[in-house]
């Protein structure tokens, strides 16, 4: 997929590599760009230089949705809003003054280019050997699912029972989707009917589409959103906010194709990227902005976005975004802005993982809303092996070595597996990738100090197969959907298990099977209570010695930092609201008890560790 401004530099370097690439090309790896010829090896300590013969922007009339070209499928005459004159044959009623007509860029004809052109034959060739990586839905069959609320609308079996409306229809059929996931079938039907949603369900399991279906549908059948003459402001209708820039670029592409045809407007904001290009994209209309949460205040300290006429606001990562790293951000946007208060838009916030007081928190932005947990605790894993490792941090190289040869031999996960190794520093992924492709493994690598460019790179060639093995921070542990990934490495493993949860989930998406290896040693020991136990509920076996481990610290003993998910519930995978350590005089929309709600299988009662939320050296691997 062409998606991103940077993919315009990068793009002729990016398929010569991925043609030439092999395990054994070290020369491909981590290359400079260069023009013809063999690329040559750049130290990571140089790539951040701007090759002077290299463009810094992108081509600008372009946009970050990627290269405006000729559609392969152009939208016919009358299907977009923002197209050709009046249009309204998606369903929309029109209201007084609609956007269609109007001048400016309502009325340019503004071509729609098919975000499904760019599929990536060439990415399905190199994986053609290897299974393939639609959702397995017998892995879904018994999923147990919990929800709590009043009047918690049912849920649906096929997307035919939900009116999408018929150009959202096409395009689900466009995506290969042929029945709602379990998240889908339960989070739609509670979105469409306005509820508040708090969902909680596997890494992998299709949560993009559960928030963006309603969004767009709603935005389909409701009346456009007003424009001011002659204002460079921008008042899209929605909002979707998430922690990284890649997964922002990745939620645009996914809503693009879900809005194609539709008349919807997708546009994404994301830091690291020119802003003038982005504030273009804008002025040409928006329905829908993907935005990381800088880049919005920015924004809307420039008054080139307004969040008045918001009317659905969706946080991915949403538990994330609510942490100590986010959370002013984020209530700055959603509280002291524009924004219309609670009750008054429509929020819907997701995760895999929700600690409670981090629901606890979220609260202060959903009214009167609906908790919906899809899936057993522990089953977002039970997809993925995992296996733990001690290695002395002295031996993590040669262990990884063994690995990553062991995987070659022997053909595991078919010959362009992809292996994702996350480590917990920028300068340690550097110093990784260096070694990796020094020893004929092609690496790179992606992380905070890369410039966005180098970032959106190294996920292409990843994503391609030119460079195999990805050495990533935790800026790579959320939201990204990479198919392919065979194995996810914890060469340094994260303080906390919900990291754990997420970097593991990069692999064994959408039903498939994956496997995860991690690294423990004695400065791991505050992870190895809930990591046991974690691997316990997945059906994982769990070493003998990383249960004693695990029993040191439940009586108290071991060292190491405090782990938050400590004595807790795994996955917060129950509403807070049902647990009376968190009952709370006043709060007024707070769901009160009452029947329905089997937490059984959720287990653990409150017991939150309450150290701080997201350590610091990964809040700065995030935008
Ligand atoms: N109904 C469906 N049928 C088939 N594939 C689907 C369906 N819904 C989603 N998918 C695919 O499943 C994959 C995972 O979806 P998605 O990225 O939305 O997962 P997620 O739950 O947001 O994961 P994470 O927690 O890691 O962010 C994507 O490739 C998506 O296209």
């Amino acid at each position: 997929m062409r998606s991103s401004w940077a993919d315009a530099v990068a793009n002729a370097e990016i398929s010569a590599a991925a043609t030439s690439a092999s395990p054994s090309n070290v020369s491909s790896v981590a290359a400079a760009p260069s023009r013809g010829g063999r690329p040559a090896y750049v130290p990571p300590h140089l790539r951040n230089r701007q090759p002077s013969s290299e463009p810094l922007a992108p081509t600008l009339a372009d946009g970050p949705s990627g290269a405006r070209q000729p559609p392969a499928g152009a939208a016919p005459a009358g299907a977009s809003r923002w197209g050709s004159g009046p249009i309204r044959d998606v369903g929309r009623p029109i209201s007084g003054g609609g956007r269609g007509g109007q001048g400016g860029w309502h009325s340019r004809r503004d071509r729609e280019v098919n975000p499904f052109a760019n599929d990536d034959e060439t990415t399905e060739a190199t994986f053609s050997s290897q299974e393939n990586s639609g959702i397995n839905f017998d892995a879904y069959e018994d999923i147990p699912v919990e929800t709590s609320g009043e009047n918690v609308p049912p849920p649906v079996n096929t997307f035919a029972e939900i009116d999408l409306g018929d150009a959202l229809n096409e395009n689900i059929r466009r995506c290969k989707y042929v029945k709602p996931t379990p998240v889908q079938r339960h989070a739609i039907p509670i979105s469409l009917a306005g509820r508040d949603l708090m969902a909680c369900a596997q890494t992998g399991s299709g949560k993009t589409a559960a928030f963006c279906f309603p969004i767009i549908s709603g935005i389909m059948s409701g009346p456009p959103g007003p424009r001011q003459r002659g204002s460079r402001t921008s008042y899209p209708l929605a909002l979707i906010l998430s922690p990284t820039r890649e997964l922002s670029v990745q939620i645009h592409e996914e809503a693009r194709k879900f809005a194609y045809q539709t008349g919807v407007r997708v546009v994404v904001a994301y830091g690291g990227a020119p802003i003038n290009q982005q504030l273009r994209d804008l002025e040409r209309g928006v329905d829908i902005l993907v935005a990381t949460p800088g880049r919005l205040v920015d924004m809307l300290e420039r008054a080139r976005v307004s969040l008045q006429h918001i009317k659905y606001l969706a946080l991915d990562e949403a538990d994330r975004m609510l942490d100590m790293g986010f959370e002013p951000q984020i209530r700055r946007i959603v509280e002291q802005m524009d924004m219309p208060s609670r009750g008054q838009r429509q929020t819907m916030l997701f995760s895999a993982t929700f600690p409670k007081e981090i629901q606890r928190l979220a609260s202060d932005f959903l009214y009167s809303y609906i908790f919906l947990a899809v899936g057993r605790v522990g089953s977002s894993t039970d997809l993925i092996v995992q296996r733990v490792e001690f290695v002395l941090d002295s031996d993590k190289r040669s262990h990884l070595m063994d690995l990553l040869h062991a995987q070659r031999d022997s053909g595991a996960h078919g010959k362009q597996a992809l292996t994702l190794v996350f480590v917990e520093t920028k300068r340690g992924a550097d110093s990784l990738e260096h070694w990796l492709c020094m020893n004929g493994f092609p690496a790179t690598t992606i992380h905070g100090d890369r410039s966005q460019q180098e970032r959106e790179h190294a996920l292409r060639t990843f994503k391609s197969g030119a460079t195999p093995i990805l050495v990533a921070t935790d800026v790579a542990a959320r939201g990204l959907d990479i198919p392919h990934v065979a194995h996810v490495i914890n060469f340094d493993l994260p303080n906390d298990i919900d990291d754990y949860v997420h970097r593991i989930g990069r692999t064994g998406r959408a039903g498939n099977s994956g496997l995860a290896t991690a690294f423990f040693n004695e400065s791991n020991a505050s992870l190895a209570r809930s990591l046991s136990e974690l691997m316990q509920e997945a059906n994982q076996e769990v070493p003998q010695w990383l249960s004693r481990y695990a029993a040191a610290r439940s009586h108290g003993g071991g060292g190491g930092g405090r782990n938050r998910r400590s004595g807790g519930p795994r996955f917060g995978g129950r509403d807070f609201r049902r647990d009376s350590a968190f009952s709370r005089g006043g709060g007024g929309d707070y769901y009160s008890g009452g029947g329905g709600y089997g937490g059984g299988s959720y287990g653990a009662s409150s017991g939150y560790g309450s150290g701080g939320y997201g350590s610091a050296g990964v809040t700065s691997a995030w935008d």
